[in-house]
């Protein structure tokens, strides 16, 4: 498998498939959000977007990187979400990296979002359809995101079979600038459990499968063998 692993402003033309990978946090909140019992996740472009989507949703719940802000109902914090009822939800996140790197490459026959927390899963469709290139989207820090780059590589590894052991992926991860700054609480909108949550390797079983649906980038939790969106994802009670 030829894996290529480029930021998002370094994707020119729009790759056959796509991995999204953003650990810290938003793919793990999305995941979470499928656990807590989300039908599925709408990809905002903007908070504006975000807000007028609510607007003519008012069922559906908000959720935004950063601090609580009016009008959103969550923030991009696995650990704080863990603990939300979303059943039969629909969710819109809007997040600085992991829901840009989506839409960005929207246009992919196949677009997965990834975090530790869905490693193998995603791994198991790469497989599952022999892809022969892989384009991994390192969403954090201009594709120099510690985390990312970690979790990209693994998968990548896991997908062809060349890597067994995860620990060393989860070492770098654990000790980026991101998980340092979550832990010193530098950022906003954040739990103390937030980090090992996104560290916690194959937490959930399904993958995250982002498509096109009318005029929106709608993220669903889908079963890894089928790449079908699967529902409900049963909730997971902490
Ligand atoms: O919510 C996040 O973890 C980050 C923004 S920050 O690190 O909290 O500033 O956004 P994401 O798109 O999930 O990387
Ligand atoms: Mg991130």
């Amino acid at each position: 498998m030829d894996a290529r692993f480029l930021a998002i402003d370094e994707l020119t033309a729009p790759p056959s498939i796509a991995v999204v990978v953003d650990v810290m946090r938003a793919c793990t909140v999305a995941a979470w959000a499928f656990a807590q019992g989300a039908e599925k996740i709408v990809l905002a472009a903007s908070l504006d977007e975000a807000l007028a989507l609510k607007a003519r949703h008012p069922d559906w719940v908000a959720l935004k990187d950063g601090p609580a802000a009016p009008g959103f109902d969550a923030v991009n914090s696995p650990g704080l979400l863990r603990s939300t009822d979303l059943g039969g939800r629909t969710v819109v996140q809007k997040t600085t990296a992991g829901t840009v790197g989506a839409l960005a490459v929207k246009e992919a026959s196949l677009v997965l979002c990834a975090g530790f927390v869905v490693a193998e899963a995603t791994a198991r469709i790469l497989r599952a359809r022999g892809c022969d290139e892989v384009t991994f989207v390192v969403t954090g820090e201009g594709g120099r995101a510690d985390e990312d780059l970690a979790c990209a590589r693994y998968i990548a590894g896991r997908a062809d079979e060349t890597v067994t052991d995860a620990a060393p992926f989860l070492r770098r991860a654990a000790t980026s600038r991101t998980a340092t700054e979550l832990t010193e609480g530098v950022r906003q909108g954040a739990h103390p459990d937030d980090v090992a949550l996104c560290l916690e390797l194959d937490r959930f079983p399904f993958a995250l499968v982002a498509a096109q649906e009318d005029s929106l980038m709608v993220l669903r939790a889908a079963d890894s063998a089928s790449v079908h969106p699967v529902h409900p994802v049963h909730p997971v009670h902490p």
